[in-house]
């Protein structure tokens, strides 16, 4: 049962998804880091994604997913995941289900941590198309980013209590 932590850039993604990994020992992953690189390209000149950008990303880490649960390895995975299409392709012929924390924030809160944030490719000017793009998932705990990052991932570990399968807490897992 591992966990997605989704929504628009900005929504803190990377910051909370870190953070409750840590706490729990589990392998974090960011789905940043496996974007194609004309996806980045695109996005680095403040082009938003297709779905059809977006479907081998989604596959790709549908498979590490995958492949964490065949190694009895829960991982948390930071990723956007926009659409309800797109949280099925990461479900995909998964035994266990997906433990959603969908990141919501007002869009002015989230321009501003845009704006303060630093070396990233992701253009503020993507935000507005990434919330006409999101669609609010139903099966998810909702959380308001106002709170802090600790704040959040103490709901995160209340409402969705850790199976016990940690791994390390740093470093690689071999996953590919
Ligand atoms: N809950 C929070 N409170 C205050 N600042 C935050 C919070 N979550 C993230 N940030 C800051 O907002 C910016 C965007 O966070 P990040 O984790 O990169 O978001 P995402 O991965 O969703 O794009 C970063 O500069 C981060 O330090
Ligand atoms: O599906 C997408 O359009 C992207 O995944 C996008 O949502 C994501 O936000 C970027 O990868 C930028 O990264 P940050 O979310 O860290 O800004």
């Amino acid at each position: 049962m591992s966990y997605i932590i989704m929504g628009v850039s900005g929504s803190g993604k990377s910051t909370v998804g870190k953070l409750l990994a840590q706490k729990l020992q589990l392998h974090f992953i960011d789905a940043d880091d496996h974007h194609l690189a004309p996806s980045i390209a695109k996005m680095s000149q403040g082009i938003p994604l297709t779905d059809e950008d977006r479907a081998e990303w989604l596959r790709k880490l549908n498979h590490l997913l995958k492949q964490a649960e065949a190694a009895g390895q829960e991982v948390v995975m930071a990723c956007s995941a926009l659409k309800e299409q797109y949280r099925l392709v990461l479900q995909q012929n998964l035994g266990n289900e997906l433990k959603i924390v969908f990141l919501d924030g007002d869009e002015a809160l989230l321009r501003s941590r845009l704006s303060n944030r630093t070396g990233h490719f992701m253009p503020g000017a993507l935000l507005a198309s990434q919330l006409e793009t999101l669609e609010v998932p139903a099966n998810a705990l909702k959380l308001n980013v106002i709170q802090t990052p600790e704040e959040l991932v103490q709901e995160i570990i209340q409402h969705y209590p850790a199976q016990g399968s940690s791994i390390q807490t740093s470093g690689r897992t071999g996953l590919t």
